[in-house]
């Protein structure tokens, strides 16, 4: 590692640029080699402040703003949103200060600004930890909050401010036996049969990861094929299945999975995982509207979506987006329903899931495909299954998860699952 840091802190802060300036993701930036020059310390090291920053975000800005009559350009304003983050973890000030008004003093643009920077760092790091512990907890950008709030209620929303900002644990789901590999990784099996790791540290160095007796895979992401019951022996089509954990929940229980992705490169993740944990499903790259092989038993449409319900492992999310391409989202749900049901035997059951907090990605969509489709119905039933809270269960028979339940467990993700059924 670095001994000045400045290479990670430089790195962390050109992430949080291209996330809250461009609308760039974190994944998509990393996929892109944002972190390939640093060593491997330091590329862990970066990515840690970016994702601090972004989870504190508001609370840093709420902590900064006293010593700012306006606020300075982004590139000064990420450098003290990293400045607090460090300098409220107890990191020593002298070097983080110094690190921050270097990177500052190193753009042109903003070089004049170094003695601010200076000034408003060391006043935040006499308020240091204290004065971070006693700020609120950080709200969702307005662009979500209010939707959320007009959904869930103010209450709910602060529970998942919460949530997202306490983080998520490792979730793991087992290949064969859940308390076994709990006993391995020292972790405990969840109601609904996940396994939760607390401070999990590196999952490659875990128990059982060599010999692929689990994979990562949130509780709640767990639970869609859950609701599809006994499955040994069934055709299922996974429609939009990378990186593959819920074809490899199908494929252990011994179903006939056919999983489909448009990607390529998503698909070879699915590829690799199977192998790692020694399962078999028939492999397709696809576009999920020109696969037209039907007669499935079950179908499982985990389609594409806001993923507002993984803020707690996603926190740029909120920062890099602003809600304007999620009606195309939406649009695309509602058509890849009516597709995946073309793909159906007659009575045979479609999982609608999204990871999205929106009801418009959930409830909303299950209660219109109804309305489009006659003779189609919800399995309520289904959602009888270990570890389901009757409170979830939603109006029109659907499952609604939120990453405030749980919360003495270490939350979930969100999440909307139904499952339909065909008329025979
Ligand atoms: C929410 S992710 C699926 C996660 C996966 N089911 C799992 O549990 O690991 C959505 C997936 O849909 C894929 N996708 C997006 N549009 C698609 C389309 N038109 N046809 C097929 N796959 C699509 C994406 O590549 C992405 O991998």
């Amino acid at each position: 590692m670095n001994q000045t840091g400045l290479p990670a802190r430089r790195t962390a802060h050109h992430l949080l640029m291209q996330i809250t300036t461009e609308g760039r993701l974190m994944a998509e930036l990393i996929a892109g080699g944002a972190l390939a020059r640093l060593e491997n310390d330091d590329r862990a090291r970066a990515q840690r402040l970016a994702t601090d920053a972004l989870r504190g975000l508001d609370r840093a800005d709420r902590m900064l703003k006293p010593y700012l009559k306006k606020t300075p350009p982004d590139h000064v304003m990420n450098a003290l949103r990293l400045g607090v983050i460090e300098l409220c973890n107890g990191e020593a000030a002298h070097g983080v200060v110094n690190a921050y008004v270097e990177i500052v003093a190193r753009n042109k643009r903003t070089q004049a600004m170094k003695g601010l920077t200076n000034a408003v760092l060391r006043k935040i790091a006499e308020e240091g930890p204290a004065g971070w512990a006693k700020r609120a907890v950080p709200l969702t950008p307005g662009w979500l909050r209010q939707p959320l709030v007009a959904a869930w209620g103010r209450d709910a929303v602060t529970g998942m401010e919460a949530a997202h900002f306490a983080g998520a644990p490792l979730d793991l789901t087992a290949k064969g036996d859940a308390n076994a590999v709990a006993a391995a990784v020292g972790g405990t099996v969840l109601p609904t049969g996940s396994i939760r790791v607390p401070n999990a540290g590196q999952v490659s160095t875990l128990a059982g990861y060599a010999s692929g007796d689990w994979w990562v895979q949130d509780a709640a992401a767990a639970i869609p094929v859950k609701l599809l019951g006994d499955v040994k022996g069934l055709r299922v089509l996974d429609l939009c299945a990378a990186p593959g954990g819920k074809t490899m929940q199908l494929a252990a229980l011994g179903a006939d999975v056919t999983a489909v992705d448009i990607s390529d490169k998503r698909m070879e993740r699915v590829s690799e995982n199977l192998t790692r944990v020694g399962l078999t499903a028939n492999c397709v790259v696809s576009d999920a509207f020109a696969y037209d092989q039907g007669g499935f038993d079950a179908v499982l449409l985990d389609a594409p979506c806001s993923a507002t319900g993984t803020i707690r492992r996603h926190p740029d999310l909120p920062y890099a987006k602003d809600g304007s391409e999620f009606g195309a989202l939406i649009d695309q749900q509602e058509t890849l329903i009516d597709h995946a049901l073309t793909l159906l035997k007659p009575g045979g059951r479609l999982v609608f899931c999204t990871c999205s907090l929106l009801p418009d990605e959930g409830e909303v969509q299950a209660e219109e495909a109804l309305a489009r489709h006659e003779g189609l119905s919800i399995d309520a039933d289904a959602l009888r299954i270990d570890g389901i809270d009757p409170d979830w269960i939603t109006a029109e028979g659907g499952l609604r998860l939120r990453p405030d339940f749980w919360a003495d467990r270490g939350g979930m993700d969100g999440f909307y699952m139904a499952v339909m059924r065909k008329p025979a």
